[in-house]
């Protein structure tokens, strides 16, 4: 039965990508928490958290995470509003750090290292997992510098690095032919949607390894959504990425693999088609058929 609603645009779902592999057979549910533990052993894992809590003083957001992110692919973390989705999405490059109280517990592990290892630099671990939020934040500054703000910071002074690396970002976010004519007019004059694909631009300039994406669409008209759905089709060839939305329809056309949390749970992780099509968990089915959330 397929369990999405038929609204526009899912009729791509049925022509998504695949994972490179497929998971095998029996993913496990964890015996220990409501968690649904993803088997992705036949894929190369990026990101991987295990029995992780997370506190804002003293309320718990998340609770026993175990999920696996494979590489070079989509993970889409749907879920009702305040289940924790954006929580779990800045935990894994430490923006939550800078909330005052707040704490978590168990392990974030980046190419199976500790992110919250004692002699982890943050600024390094941010370079390589960048992040694009649901706003666009364009710096009041000209288009070439939002681009090469990074590489500023970095204290790189080599003019043509800087060039090259500005054009290729911009080309990579697919908004260099609407802007290399006015590289020096503000960022600020530019539609919504450029100023996403400008700030996805920013975000590859620092060469990340992993996006972190928190709903970057859901300001956007249905034609600048389309460019960023492409787009983020596009990069994942070189790019993990994890993308919180709420648009069940756009987890279907981008991501190989979904994650459904609720209530600070993850409930369950599976192949994207799988879990849409055949959810294993009823909770899953209520939501994503519409029931609740
Ligand atoms: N800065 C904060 N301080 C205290 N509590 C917070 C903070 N941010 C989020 N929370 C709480 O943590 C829980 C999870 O919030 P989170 O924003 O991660 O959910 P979400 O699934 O991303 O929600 P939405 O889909 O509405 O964006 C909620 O109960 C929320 O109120």
């Amino acid at each position: 039965m397929n369990l999405i609603p038929p609204q526009a645009g899912f009729a791509q779902a049925t022509a998504m990508p695949q994972a490179t592999q497929p998971p095998v057979a029996g993913q496990a549910h964890s015996s220990t928490s409501t968690a649904a533990v993803s088997d992705h052993n036949q894929q190369k894992l990026k990101i991987e958290t295990r029995h992780m809590n997370f506190f804002y003083g003293s309320h718990q957001a998340l609770f026993d995470i175990n999920l696996k992110v494979p590489e070079r692919a989509v993970t889409a973390l749907i879920g009702p509003s305040g289940c924790g989705k954006s929580t779990y999405l800045r935990a894994l490059n430490r923006m939550n750090d800078i909330i005052e109280g707040t704490r978590h517990t168990g392990d974030v592990l980046l190419d199976s290292q500790d992110i919250y290892a004692p002699r982890i630099d943050v600024v390094a671990l941010r370079k390589r997992v960048g992040m694009v939020f649901q706003k666009s934040t364009p710096f009041p500054k000209s288009i070439f510098e939002n681009v090469a703000y990074g590489m500023r910071i970095a204290g790189i002074r080599n003019r043509s690095f800087v060039q090259e690396t500005v054009e290729r970002c911009l080309q990579q976010a697919a908004l260099w032919n609407e802007v290399k004519d006015r590289l020096k007019d503000s960022a600020m004059a530019l539609s919504g949607g450029q100023q996403q694909r400008l700030c996805i631009a920013r975000a590859l300039a620092t060469n990340p390894e992993v996006l972190l994406m928190d709903e970057p669409a859901s300001a956007l008209d249905p034609a600048s959504t389309a460019r960023i759905e492409d787009l983020i089709i596009e990069l994942k060839q070189n790019y993990t990425i994890v993308i919180v939305t709420h648009n069940m329809q756009q987890a279907a056309r981008i991501s190989e693999w979904t994650a459904f949390f609720c209530q600070g749970r993850l409930v369950e992780v599976g192949l994207t088609k799988q879990l849409f099509f055949k959810p294993r968990e009823k909770e899953t089915e209520d939501y994503i058929t519409g029931r609740f959330g």
